[in-house]
Formats: structure tokens, C-alpha cells, sequence
């Protein structure tokens, strides 16, 4: 074990009470494996993080939290200048952890931090926002936007993933399609959408499969509208039978422009943005993450 390369992990501040990690990076440190941890507070924290990572030579950097904080991790990373760039590692400590579970991060905390530790670094996508904001896994705009930022952080933490669905039921009242345009690569399409997914991954909002064919390092983005011109029951029917529902429209394409007469909320990796123009675009293989050997989503 004392072969393992040095890592820093930086740990979300809301889940760094688990008395198991504790135990498990005593045990590490007792067999002799250098890891560094970082305890956040508040957004930016990570970046600041990373600098002492890079500053400190390690080869890892491993994001223990939710899809946000492997979020920050990873733009950390693609937007660090050193000379020597770490690799990303996956603790899943959030509440969906949609990311994690999707490329086959083990539920095992002891596993998952071994693997985030020692696993193969292999390069992949990361998509961009107007110029600026990334995500890792997938922007979610229209009725799972508003499912995913308004979910209340306690119910959040007392229900897991399947809170999002709850609080989306309990809130139809907001239920509404936007109607936007959507361009790419040889694809057009105006109209009202319910929900628009546009996924790096494949899954959202604790476990709901938006773009089930997406892979992380095909420098692609997978695009599905669900259209609203039936609502609620669309809706219902496509997320149980999509390959039956005459509601949805897919798209492949490296970048996507969206606009809309009306301000649109798109979740970046969960965390809200809002605006009416947006340009997203894939930075192919613009970091190495460690990932669990056969993952699904590499090609
Ligand atoms: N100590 C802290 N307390 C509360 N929030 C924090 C703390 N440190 C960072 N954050 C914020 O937490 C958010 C990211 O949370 P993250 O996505 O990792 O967990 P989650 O939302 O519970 O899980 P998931 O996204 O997988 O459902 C970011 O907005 C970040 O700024
Ligand atoms: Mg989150």
C-alpha cells in the first residue's frame, strides 16, 4: 500500500462528520498511504484547495461529496495552470451522487476511496457554459431544474436521492414548459419543452436516466427534450417507457445553443444558473479522473 501516490481529498464541510471515513483514512495513514484531507465551507473552497494540492506535488485529488462538489473539483482542475495537473478521484458522500453512480463508483466507502486513490486515470470530457461554468455530468433545464434547486437541503439530507422526486410531486403547481430553441451539429428544433437534458453522463436528479446513451470521453454531449404539450402524464410515461413516448426529441451533437424568450434555470451538476442564452460545448479529454475498471460510460 505504500506504493499509492500521495492525495489530497477535499471533503464537502456538510458531510464530514462520517466517523467511518475517519476510521478509513486512519487505516490508510497507518499502512503508510500519504493523504492530505481539506474540509470545505463554501463555494470556491475547492479552488483554493487545489492550489495546495498542486503546491504539495499529489497525484490525486479526490472530490468527497455530491455531484456539486465533484463539480468544483473538476473546473478546479481543468482551469489549473501547474505544470503537473492531479487527477480527479470520487468519494460519493452527497445526496444523489448521480455522477459516482453512474461510472461505477462502489457504494463501499472503504472501496471507493482505494479506487479513488489507486485507480486508472483515464482522460475525459468535461462540457463548458457560456465560456465559463462546467459541468461533469449533466444540465438539466425546465421542470427537473426546478425539482433539483428547489429541494429543500434538509429533506435533501434526510431522504437521499429519492427526495428530489418527492419534493417535484409535492411541488406541481410549478410544473410549466418553456418554450425554447435548440440548435447543434445538424440538429434544429423549437418548441415547448418540459424538461431539456444535456448530458457529459447519463443520469440527474437521483437515478433518472436522461441521456441513457452519453459517454464521458466521446467529446460528445447527448441532448433529450422532453416536450410539454401533454404535461404531467408525458412526463410519467417517458420517464417509465421512453422508448414508447411520443414526447421525446434526442440530439448528439460536441455543442448546443439554447434560447429562450424567458429566463430558463438550467442545474449545472445540481447547482442552479439562469438566463435566456446559453452555449454549451465539450472540452474533450480536458481532465483524468481515476475510474473503476469496465466502466459503462467510457467508450
Ligand atoms: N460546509 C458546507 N456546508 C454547506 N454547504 C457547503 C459546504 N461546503 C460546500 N458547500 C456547498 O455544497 C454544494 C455542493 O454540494 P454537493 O453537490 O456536493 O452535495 P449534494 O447536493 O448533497 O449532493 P448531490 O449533488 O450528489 O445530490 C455547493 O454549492 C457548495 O458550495
Ligand atoms: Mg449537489
Amino acid at each position: 500500500m505504500t506504493d499509492f501516490p500521495p492525495s489530497l481529498l477535499i471533503l464537502n464541510g456538510k458531510g464530514a462528520g462520517e466517523p467511518a471515513l475517519r476510521e478509513a483514512i486512519n487505516q490508510l495513514r497507518e499502512d503508510g498511504v500519504e493523504i492530505h484531507v481539506r474540509v470545505t465551507w463554501e463555494k470556491g473552497d475547492a479552488a483554493r484547495y487545489l492550489d495546495e494540492a498542486c503546491r504539495l506535488g499529489v497525484a490525486t485529488v479526490i472530490a468527497g461529496g455530491g455531484d456539486g462538489t465533484i463539480n468544483e473539483v473538476a473546473t478546479a482542475i481543468i482551469q489549473c495552470e501547474n505544470s503537473y495537473i492531479p487527477a480527479l478521484g470520487l468519494l460519493p458522500l452527497g445526496t444523489a451522487n448521480d455522477f459516482a453512480t453512474s461510472v461505477g463508483i462502489p457504494d463501499e466507502l472503504e472501496k471507493a476511496l482505494k479506487l479513488a486513490i489507486a485507480g486508472n486515470a483515464t482522460a475525459i470530457d468535461i462540457a463548458r457554459v457560456n465560456d465559463k461554468t462546467c459541468f461533469i455530468n449533466m444540465a438539466t433545464g425546465g421542470f427537473g431544474t426546478r425539482i433539483t434547486s428547489e429541494t429543500p437541503e434538509k429533506l435533501k439530507a434526510a431522504l437521499g436521492g429519492v427526495s428530489y422526486l418527492i419534493h417535484g410531486l409535492m411541488r406541481m403547481d410549478t410544473l410549466k414548459a418553456d418554450r425554447c430553441e435548440i440548435r447543434g451539429e445538424n440538429f434544429h428544433w423549437q418548441g415547448d419543452a418540459l424538461v431539456i437534458g444535456i448530458g457529459n453522463g447519463r443520469q440527474a436528479g437521483g437515478g433518472q436516466q436522461l441521456c441513457p446513451d452519453a459517454l464521458i470521453n466521446d467529446g460528445l454531449l447527448h441532448l433529450r427534450i422532453f416536450t410539454g404539450e401533454e404535461l404531467l402524464p408525458a412526463l410519467f410515461t417517458t420517464l417509465s417507457r421512453p422508448e414508447e413516448s411520443p414526447n421525446l426529441i434526442d440530439g448528439v451533437s460536441s455543442w448546443f445553443e439554447i434560447t429562450a424568450p424567458h429566463d430558463i434555470t438550467f442545474n449545472l451538476d445540481g447547482e442552479p444558473m439562469s438566463g435566456r442564452e446559453f452555449r454549451i460545448e465539450t472540452l474533450p479529454h480536458a481532465l483524468e479522473c481515476r475510474l473503476p475498471p469496465g466502466c459503462p460510460l467510457l467508450r
